[in-house]
């Protein structure tokens, strides 16, 4: 099966330059040729042609609403086009607004999608109660159906139709979740495995559950957002808001092994990398574990991969 590579060079959905190189550094650092020598073909389709909006005000609080609209529809677009296409797309940023085209245009083909959203943050604000008004913190309101309600309009995204339903979604990783995130989190029963829980239960234990709590019968498509910053920031500190505690590197490859064994992962958004919030070799660092982190998602295992239609010599 084909894996479908899309950039997204994109930063405006909270306020610090740089996760705009994201995928380009990602590329550099031979994301694509660690994933080929696993035997996947991959086809890089280049990046998202993010156009700047003019005058692009902010909506009551809400920060760069027309760029970040606008940048979303043609990602959602592309994911849309890719999946449809019957490839496995793996999403470069760019901050995690980048979620909202990502899981928008999955959903587009796969409605029985379900999201695994591995993060410190929650990023389920909507724009009504985010304190800071960077959508990145917010991209989860403008999916949830059971959000609609609470959710104004913002200008440039009446393209976005809410297409995904609290059940179908799972945390892995929070340590940083806003009140009012807790508020929406314990109103609508989300399943959330925050670092305690991955302390009380174990990894094991936090993705069984996690898995079998928004897809017991193990038959529908999953997308998984990843934030590098659910990772421990001492493995990948090129990220906007890190948050001591996170999964370690060995936590972050069983996650990946275990739903790459699922044969079920749909689409993976590989978000808030920043190359300019570091040190150089603070930001390799970043982007080797990012990587080693995604080849695990499609199929390295450290038990070895025995090699397919070959017999011993
Ligand atoms: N990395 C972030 N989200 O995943 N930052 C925004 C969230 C702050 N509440
Ligand atoms: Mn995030
Ligand atoms: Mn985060």
């Amino acid at each position: 099966e084909t894996l479908g590579v899309i950039g997204f060079p994109f930063s405006k959905g909270q306020p610090r330059n740089g996760t705009e190189h994201g995928p380009n550094v990602l590329r550099e650092a031979g994301i694509i040729t660690s994933l080929q020598s696993l035997g996947v073909n991959v086809i890089d389709h280049g990046d998202i042609e993010i156009e700047v909006v003019l005058r692009d005000e902010p909506m009551k609080n809400v920060r760069n609403p027309r760029t970040v609209a606008a940048a979303n529809k043609k990602l959602s677009d592309a994911v849309a086009k890719l999946v449809k296409m019957n490839q496995s797309v793996l999403a470069l940023g760019g901050d995690h607004c980048m979620a909202i085209g990502s899981i928008h245009g999955h959903a587009q083909v796969e409605p029985n999608l379900v999201v695994v959203w591995v993060d410190a943050h929650a990023d389920v604000n909507t724009p009504l109660t985010s304190v800071s008004g960077n959508i990145h913190g917010m991209p989860l309101s403008f999916l949830l159906k059971e959000l609609e309600e609470f959710v104004p309009k913002v200008p440039g995204f009446e393209w976005c139709k809410p297409c995904l339903s609290v059940r179908d979604l799972v945390y892995i990783g929070l340590r940083d979740v806003d009140p009012a995130e807790r508020l929406i989190i314990e109103k609508f029963g989300i399943h959330a495995y925050s670092m305690q829980e991955v302390d009380k239960y174990g990894i094991k234990e936090v993705v069984e559950r996690a898995l079998n709590q928004v897809d017991p019968s193990g038959v529908r498509p999953i997308h998984v957002s990843f934030d590098v910053d659910a990772m421990d920031p001492t493995l990948t500190p090129a990220t906007g808001t890190p948050v001591s505690g996170g999964l370690s590197l060995r936590e972050s490859f069983y996650l990946a092994e275990e739903i790459s064994n699922t044969g079920r992962l749909s689409v993976l958004d590989i978000a808030e990398v920043n190359p300019l919030l570091s040190t150089e070799d603070k930001r390799k660092l970043t982007v080797i574990n990012t990587t080693d982190v995604s080849t695990k998602f499609y199929g390295y295992r450290r038990q070895g991969n025995a090699p397919r239609d070959y017999e011993l010599p």
